[in-house]
């Protein structure tokens, strides 16, 4: 069986569609990782592996931050400071190494075009985050962006998609969630989002595919475009 015969039940009606940014719509694990690295350095830990500091990624960078400094051993430290640590090195670094996955921008200039209306809806924060919408040309293209810091809770809580499409001025009967992960597809079923789900991103060192396998209504794709293609002409 391919994937692409996985079809959301919901797809005749979707108008608007959230994205996922981390592992969905762009590889940013190599600069992501790199920040980690640095900070543990201002704490002189040293480095994670690339898998271990990846594992890491999926709740904020608050959570990224605890995680990465605490993975040997109990540390206490000032999280404002230590957050200033992470945000100076990844300012420095992000975008250097990120790569947007196979078809993605082709993919969302189609949408677009068909008169879909998209939302980004990320863990990452605002600051880390619009940047990278400028740096690969997307800035047109979201109606709604709402990231980690947007509200006081993220994913895998509901409220963040139900805030994009609030902005978006879409139901969620008319709504996609594409994603990568648990806090993805947990944040969809409990907002009763359709959802599709891509195997080749982060979620926190499980293969999601594994993970979702109790939840056979939820499509799992390799391919972005494949994904999305029953939504394209
Ligand atoms: O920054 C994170 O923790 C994860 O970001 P994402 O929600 O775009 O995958
Ligand atoms: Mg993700």
């Amino acid at each position: 069986m391919t994937h692409t015969e996985h079809i959301p039940t919901a797809h005749p009606q979707i108008k608007a569609i959230l994205f996922d940014l981390d592992g969905t719509l762009l590889d940013t694990a190599p600069d992501l990782v790199a920040a980690v690295n640095a900070l543990r350095g201002e704490y002189n830990l040293p480095p994670l592996s690339f898998d271990t500091a990846l594992s890491m990624v999926g709740k904020g960078a608050h959570n990224l931050i605890q995680r990465a400094l605490t993975h040997e051993q109990p540390l206490t430290f000032d999280t404002d400071i230590a957050y200033a640590h992470f945000a100076a090195h990844y300012h420095r670094i992000n975008g250097d190494a990120t790569r947007e996955y196979k078809g993605v921008s082709e993919v969302l200039h189609a949408l677009h075009a068909q008169g879909h209306r998209l939302g980004i809806v990320t863990n990452k924060p605002t600051e880390f985050t619009l940047p990278l919408i400028q740096q690969f040309g997307w800035s047109g293209l979201f109606s709604s962006v709402v990231c980690g810091d947007t509200l006081t809770v993220r994913k895998p809580l509901p409220e963040p998609l139900l805030h994009a499409l609030s902005e978006m001025n879409s139901s969620v009967e008319s709504a996609l969630m594409v994603g990568d992960s648990m806090n993805d597809a947990l944040a969809a079923q409990a907002a009763e989002c359709a959802c599709v789900i891509l195997d080749y991103g982060y979620n926190e060192g499980q293969p999601v595919r594994e993970a979702l396998k109790k939840w056979p209504h939820i499509p799992v794709h390799s391919d972005f475009a494949s994904a999305l293609h029953s939504f394209l002409p």
